[in-house]
C-alpha cells in the first residue's frame, strides 16, 4: 500500500469546506482550519478548490490532502471534480489524493477516464460513491479509496436516512475487501468509531468540525424541539 494511503489508516480526515455563502468562506480561514485540524492530530484533510489546495499545501507541506473541485453543471448532477482539467489543476496545486464523483449518473467524463487522469498526474484516486455497485466498479478499475460520500445525495439513494451515516454501505463495501473512506453525516466521535468498526479504513468528517452553520442548526433545532414538546 502506498505510504500516503497508509498514513490515513484508522485515522481522521477533516474536510475544510466552508459553505459557499458563509462568512467563513475565505482562503485564510480554510488554511487556518486545516492547520488547526493537523495540529490536533488529523491524519489528513479534504479541501475544495485548486487555490485552496495550493494555499493549504504551502502552509502544510507534509499533509495528506484530498483535493476536489465542485462545479454546478447545467447538464449533469455530477458536482465533484467532473472534468479532466480539474484533475490537472488539483494535481499541480499539490493534492495527494484526488477525489471525483464515482456514481453511475450521466456525466461529462467517465469514472474510468477521471481515474486514468489522476494516475497520470501521479496522485492517488478516490471515488466518491453512492452505492455498493458504484464502489465495486471504482475499486475494480483501481481506485485507491472508495468513499461513501454520495450516499443519500443521488436519486438512486434518495431513500437514505439523512440523519445518520450509511453504515450499511460502509460494511458492504468493506466486506468485499474494498478500502473504504467513510464519509457523509458522521457527526460524533461515536459515529466515527462505528464507521471503523463497520470496516472503514479511514473516516472523513466535514460539517461536524468545520461548518458552524450546520452545528449551530443542529443544536438550535434540538433546543426548539424540546421547547415545542414541553410547550405542547
Ligand atoms: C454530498 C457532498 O457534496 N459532500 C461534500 C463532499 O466533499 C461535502 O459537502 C461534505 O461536507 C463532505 O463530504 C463531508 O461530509 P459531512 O459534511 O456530512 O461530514
Amino acid at each position: 500500500m502506498k505510504q500516503e494511503v497508509q498514513q490515513l489508516a484508522g485515522g481522521l480526515v477533516v474536510s475544510c469546506q466552508p459553505l459557499p455563502e458563509s462568512p467563513m468562506n475565505r482562503p485564510d480561514i480554510v488554511v487556518a482550519m486545516a492547520a488547526a485540524a493537523m495540529q490536533a492530530g488529523a491524519a489528513g484533510l479534504r479541501i475544495e478548490g485548486a487555490e485552496h489546495v495550493r494555499l493549504v499545501r504551502q502552509a502544510l507541506p507534509d499533509a495528506c490532502i484530498t483535493g476536489i473541485i465542485k462545479r454546478d453543471l447545467t447538464d449533469s448532477d455530477v458536482r465533484i471534480t467532473p472534468f479532466l482539467e480539474d484533475v490537472k489543476s488539483l494535481a499541480s496545486a499539490g493534492a495527494t489524493i484526488i477525489a471525483f464523483d464515482g456514481t453511475a449518473r450521466g456525466r461529462p467524463v467517465s469514472v474510468q477516464h477521471l481515474f486514468q487522469a489522476v494516475k497520470q498526474a501521479g496522485c492517488l484516486a478516490m471515488a466518491d460513491c453512492a452505492t455498493l455497485a458504484d464502489g465495486i466498479l471504482a475499486w475494480d478499475i483501481g481506485c485507491d479509496l472508495v468513499g461513501t460520500t454520495l450516499s443519500g445525495y443521488t436519486a438512486e439513494t434518495a431513500d437514505q436516512d439523512m440523519s445518520a451515516p450509511d453504515t450499511l454501505l460502509i460494511s458492504q463495501l468493506a466486506q468485499r475487501g474494498i478500502r473504504v473512506m467513510a464519509e457523509g453525516r458522521i457527526r460524533t466521535p461515536a459515529d466515527a468509531q462505528r464507521a471503523l468498526t463497520a470496516g472503514a479504513f479511514s473516516v472523513t468528517v466535514g460539517s461536524a468540525i468545520t461548518r458552524i452553520e450546520h452545528v449551530t442548526a443542529w443544536f438550535g433545532d434540538a433546543l426548539r424541539e424540546l421547547q415545542t414538546a414541553e410547550g405542547g
